[in-house]
C-alpha cells in the first residue's frame, strides 16, 4: 500500500478468495457461488431508468475506458493490484483484530433489504480521473416528504469522490466537503453523481462533483472537496 494505487483490470475484477477461510467474514453476505456478495449489480429494486444508465456504462466499459467498481460491505481501498481480494489484505487482517468488529458495515451498504437505502453502482474512468455513480435513493433516506435527505446526498457524493481519490492517490480522508444543493432529489429517482480529481498538491487531492438527474435536465447538487492522503500507519 503506497502513495499510489494503479488501476488494473485484475484489481477490479471479483476475485475468488474464500479459500482463505470465510469464517472471520461470516457477517458479510455471500452469494451461492461462494463469492462475497457484490452489491453493485442489478437487483429487483432497480428501476428501468437505473438499469438503462447502468447498461450505458457497462457498454462504455467494453473498451476499457470505464470500469465498473465492485462493491462489498468492506471498504474498497483495501483492494490493490497486489491484494485484489479484500479478505487477504494484510492491513485488513491487522485492522480486523484492532478496529473492525463483526458489527461494522460500510455505511452505504448498511441495509439488508434491496431498494430501501442506497442503491448505486460506481464506474471509474482512470484516464480522466473521474468516477460516476448511478444512484437510486430509497425510501429510508427521506428528508422532506418524498425527497432524499441532504445528508444522504452528501454521503453518496463523499463516497463517489472519495472512491475516485482513493484510486488516484491511495488512502485518503475527507478534510473538506462543500455542497450547494440546487434541486431536491425525489426518492426512487435515478441520478448521476459525476466526480473528478481536478488537481493534486502534495498530500492534497482537490475534487469536484455534480449530481444530475438521469435525463441531464436537472442539476441537483454540486460540490467541491479536499481529501488528504493518509498512508496506513
Ligand atoms: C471505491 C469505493 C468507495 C467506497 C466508499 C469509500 C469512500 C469513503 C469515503 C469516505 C471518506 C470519509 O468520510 S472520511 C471521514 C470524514 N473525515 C474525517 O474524519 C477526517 C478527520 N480529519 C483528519 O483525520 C485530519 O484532519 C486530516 C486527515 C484531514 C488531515 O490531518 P493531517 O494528516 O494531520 O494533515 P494536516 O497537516 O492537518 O493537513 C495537511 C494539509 O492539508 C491542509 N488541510 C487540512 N484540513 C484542511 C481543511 N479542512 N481545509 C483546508 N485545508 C486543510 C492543511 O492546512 C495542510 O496544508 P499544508 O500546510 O500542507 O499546505
Amino acid at each position: 500500500w503506497g502513495t499510489s494505487c494503479s488501476v488494473t483490470a485484475a484489481s477490479l475484477a471479483p476475485t475468488p478468495c474464500l479459500a482463505h477461510g470465510a469464517q472471520p467474514w461470516a457477517w458479510l453476505q455471500f452469494s451461492q457461488s461462494g463469492q462475497p456478495k457484490d452489491y453493485a449489480l442489478p437487483n429487483a429494486s432497480w428501476s428501468q431508468g437505473m438499469l438503462n444508465l447502468y447498461n450505458e456504462f457497462v457498454e462504455k466499459s467494453k473498451d476499457g475506458t470505464w470500469k465498473r467498481i465492485p462493491s462489498y460491505r468492506l471498504m474498497l481501498p483495501l483492494l490493490t493490484p497486489e491484494h485484489p481480494c479484500p479478505f487477504t489484505h494484510p492491513d485488513l487482517m491487522k485492522l480486523e483484530g484492532e478496529k473492525m468488529s463483526k458489527d461494522t458495515r460500510l455505511f452505504l451498504r448498511s441495509l439488508d433489504e434491496e431498494g430501501l437505502g442506497f442503491e448505486y453502482v460506481m464506474f471509474l474512468n482512470p484516464s480522466e480521473k473521474r468516477m460516476v455513480t448511478v444512484y437510486q435513493p430509497g425510501p429510508y433516506l427521506e428528508g422532506h416528504p418524498g425527497f432524499a435527505h441532504g445528508g444522504s446526498t452528501a454521503a453518496i457524493i463523499d463516497s463517489t469522490i472519495g472512491g475516485c481519490a482513493i484510486f488516484v492517490a491511495g488512502r485518503v480522508m475527507t478534510a473538506n466537503l462543500s455542497i450547494d444543493f440546487k434541486n431536491p432529489i425525489p426518492l426512487g429517482s435515478v441520478v448521476l453523481v459525476d466526480g473528478k480529481v481536478n488537481r493534486m498538491e502534495g498530500r492534497k487531492v482537490f475534487l469536484s462533483c455534480q449530481v444530475w438527474s438521469a435525463d441531464g435536465q436537472t442539476l441537483h447538487a454540486e460540490a467541491t472537496a479536499l481529501f488528504i492522503h493518509k498512508p496506513v500507519g
